[in-house]
């Protein structure tokens, strides 16, 4: 596990400065993570539990830190982020290794840096460089955090050597000027128009997210107000963003991101056991919404898709909107008009199954009617050549039922697309009682492919999990 600061590690830091602000034989701190690392933040699986707000929370170590009679210097080596950086932010000096990072991506998990980051950082780098590193969750390497003064000194020896010499040439000296809430902010004078720039921005990059104009208010308040009061707001707009559904949602994608490389199954099958096949060429049933949205995330992953639509108004009308979908992804530069026509040259449009015969993949969205769909699983059974996965988009269906239409129920898994599915990031793989680890293996390494956050879900929790999911992608990721 990564450093990150759980409420031991929080515990052990303040004692630690304590005691050494006690004995009269230290003159200097370090702070130094154990490892590769400097703390990457608080842990997040943490938040909504007793343990985040169990003393000491990271504020009142912060101020241990600040507070101190003594120099503390930070020595960060790897990534110092989030609650880390905050940490190093109330530290009176900080060196770093020269390979080093540094960054608060608070708001990547939809919340801002809240143990008082957002009013220190603009107090030692300047209120533009804060806020592009706050509202977007910036990482900037060593050499960028000393040009811009968040750092004192970078090293490219042993840190820790490097840090106590460090340290012998600053005891003695006044700590005052060093402690960040105590000092003004710079470029002060220009914070209205730095931040209608900024806010401009992230209306266009972040569009519908809260927390990055929350972040980018929290780095004004430290303009407009005593440092105090600036904190003091700041806690009250991350306990917003906190319980709100945009962060709940963003955290949920941190993890299940992380999670789906390393699915495991019940029965023992893991990604390190099981062989995905690969999916060439793939059919879509029903050119709705869904089947639409669905034909769009595999042509632009480069699969070739049979998208069949018995209803021929339908169909041509499907070919304009995939079209017009893509003329969009080319107007906000996410793909050149070249790209456009190679995916539109993959996409062949038709009115029955039986061209179906060859492809490697068949996901079905039609609406949502079991007998609908056992009908179709069973035609396409009996057309698809006998290694192709039957997959469906249904989001309540039971996949056993449906499966059980066909001869083939180890090849038959729930592909589960949220809309508009060429922009959820979030694809739910189903599988039922008889889908074999295979199957499962070659979804998930489609899903990968296609660029989602992916979820292996067992059939009989997917009602759980999907009211869980439903309920968080109702975001634009
Ligand atoms: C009062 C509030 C104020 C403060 C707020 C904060 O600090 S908010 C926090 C601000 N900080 C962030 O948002 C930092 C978020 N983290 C990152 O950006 C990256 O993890 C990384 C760049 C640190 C390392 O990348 P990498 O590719 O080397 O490694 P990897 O990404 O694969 O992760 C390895 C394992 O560590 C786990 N884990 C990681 N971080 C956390 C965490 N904070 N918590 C819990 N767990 C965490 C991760 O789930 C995974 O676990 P698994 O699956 O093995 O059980």
């Amino acid at each position: 596990m990564l450093k990150v600061l759980h409420h031991h590690v929080r515990e052990g830091l303040f004692e630690g400065i304590k005691r050494a602000n006690a004995d009269e034989q230290v003159r200097a701190i370090v702070i130094i993570g154990e490892g590769k690392t400097f703390p990457c933040g608080a842990d997040i699986r943490e938040f909504h539990t007793h343990a985040s707000v169990k003393e000491p929370v990271l504020t009142a170590v912060g101020h241990t830190i600040e507070n101190s009679g003594k120099p503390v210097i930070s020595a960060i080596h790897g990534t110092a982020l989030g609650g880390g950086l905050e940490i190093a932010l109330c530290c009176h000096y900080r060196i770093a290794s020269e390979n080093a990072r540094i960054g608060f991506p608070e708001v990547l998990i939809g919340l801002l840096p809240g143990a008082e980051g957002t009013v220190r950082l603009p107090r030692l780098s300047g209120l533009a460089f804060a806020m592009d590193m706050i509202a977007f969750g910036k990482q900037v390497n060593a050499k960028d955090a000393f040009r811009h003064g968040i750092l004192d000194k970078l090293c490219n020896g042993n840190i820790l050597e490097e840090a106590k010499q460090f340290a012998t040439k600053v005891i003695g000296q006044p700590l005052d000027s060093r402690r960040l809430s105590r000092l003004d902010v710079k470029d002060a004078a220009n914070v209205d128009l730095l931040f209608e720039v900024a806010l401009a921005q992230v209306k266009r990059k972040s569009r519908g997210q809260i927390a990055p104009i929350y972040c980018l208010k929290s780095v004004r308040n430290s303009v407009r107000m005593s440092f105090d009061k600036a904190v003091e707001e700041e806690q009250r707009l991350i306990m917003e963003l906190m319980t709100g559904y945009q962060s709940t949602a963003l955290q949920y994608s941190f993890f299940a991101d992380r999670s789906a490389p390393k699915w495991r199954l019940p029965c023992g099958a893991s990604v390190h056991n099981t062989k995905p096949s690969r999916i060439e060429t793939a059919g879509v049933i029903g050119a709705g919404t869904m089947g639409s949205g669905i034909a769009v995330c595999l042509i632009r992953a480069g699969v070739p898709v049979i998208l069949v639509e018995k209803n021929k108004k339908m169909l041509e009308k499907a070919m304009k909107t995939i079209s017009g979908i893509l003329d969009g992804s080319v107007k906000l530069n996410r793909m050149t008009s070249e790209q456009k026509e190679q995916c539109l040259a993959i996409l062949k449009g038709t009115s029955t199954l039986d061209k179906l015969s060859n492809v490697d993949m068949v996901i079905e969205a039609v609406y949502e009617n079991l007998e609908l769909k056992r009908e179709i699983f069973a035609q396409l059974d009996k057309v698809c050549k006998p290694s192709t996965l039957l997959c469906s988009n249904t989001s309540t269906l039971d996949i056993d039922k449906i499966a059980s239409a066909t001869n083939r129920p180890d090849k038959v898994a729930g592909t589960h697309f949220f809309a508009p599915a060429f922009i959820m990031k979030l694809m739910e793989n189903v599988y039922g009682t008889k889908t074999s680890p295979a199957t499962v293996a070659t979804v998930m390494e489609f899903g990968r492919r296609l660029g989602k956050e992916l979820e292996a879900t067992k059939e009989e929790i997917k009602n759980i999990r999907l009211h869980l999911t439903v309920t968080f992608c109702t975001i634009d990721l």
